[in-house]
């Protein structure tokens, strides 16, 4: 098995800030990752590593084989798929659905609109009815509702067959089932053998899809623990991201937490 992401005592730094501390990360195909952690943790300064945007301010960052700062990232990142609310902010109001979703293409491939395939089109046809917006196709960004939106945002993001998918914070926003309906439709991407390898960000216990293997905890830039959930995701680890006593419940696949009662 190769390394998708190989971190080794990664910092980043700003100003006097320790955004990242010391992390030592690997995550290989076929892993479907969480990253979990209170606001502020560090959460998306680790994705944007991962996703080859920002670069480490100490340690080695390796990236599907390659060393962020010896790699041309240009011709890194379209090899990853990244979803977040940031980049959601970037499409414009009036694009069609269905060329938010085949344009990812574009800057892969440099190719003008005109000459698009119509297999790019058939393809991002195909990934907006695995994530339930088959019916939302011919309708443009800005009338979409936010649960809408981010299952657009994960069909634009797997566009390009990436090696690698980044989630940040995909059920931020939704209703509970909007939330429901995108955990269940992430669970059967994880399950996909065929899938890339995933990284999913969150706050919440209650939005890890079914089919993800690992955890990694993150409290104040440093990693409290990692690996495979069913041994890593425990009260104690969580009380020990959180800073709070925590009581966690399984039921199949899904977990729940809530604070200690006296
Ligand atoms: N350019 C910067 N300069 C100084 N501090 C920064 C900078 N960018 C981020 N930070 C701080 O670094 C910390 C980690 O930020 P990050 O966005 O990675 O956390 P997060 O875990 O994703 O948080 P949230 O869950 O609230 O989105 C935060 O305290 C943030 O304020």
């Amino acid at each position: 098995m190769s390394d998708v992401l190989a971190f080794a005592d990664v910092g980043v730094r700003r100003g006097g800030t320790a955004l990242l501390d010391g992390v030592d990360w690997e995550v290989e195909e076929g892993q479907r990752w969480v990253v979990l952690g209170p606001n502020g943790a560090g959460k998306t300064t680790l994705l944007q590593l991962a996703a080859g945007r920002i670069h480490p301010t100490s340690g080695v960052a390796g990236i599907l084989g390659e060393v962020l700062g010896a790699v041309d990232v240009f011709e890194l990142r379209p090899r990853i798929g990244l979803s977040s609310s940031a980049l959601a902010a970037q499409i414009p109001d009036h694009e069609s659905v269905r060329d938010v979703v085949v344009t990812a293409s574009y800057g892969v491939v440099g190719r003008w609109r005109e000459s698009y395939h119509e297999l790019d089109h058939a393809r991002a046809d195909e990934l907006l009815a695995a994530l339930g917006a088959a019916h939302l196709s011919g309708r443009t960004f800005g009338t979409l509702s936010e649960g809408e939106r981010k299952r657009v945002q994960i069909a634009r993001a797997l566009m390009t067959d990436p090696e690698l998918m980044l989630l940040d914070e995909p059920a931020a926003g939704l209703d509970l089932g909007g939330r429901e309906d995108l955990v269940t439709r992430l669970g059967e991407i994880a399950a996909d053998l065929a899938a890339p390898a995933l990284v999913m960000v969150t706050h919440h216990v209650e939005e890890i899809p079914p089919h993800f293997t690992d955890i990694l905890l993150l409290r104040e830039g440093r990693v409290v623990a990692q690996g495979p959930i069913e041994i890593t995701l425990t009260e104690d680890n969580l009380a020990a991201t959180f800073g709070m006593e925590l009581t966690l419940e399984q039921h199949g696949q899904r977990f729940a937490a809530r604070a200690r009662q006296a």
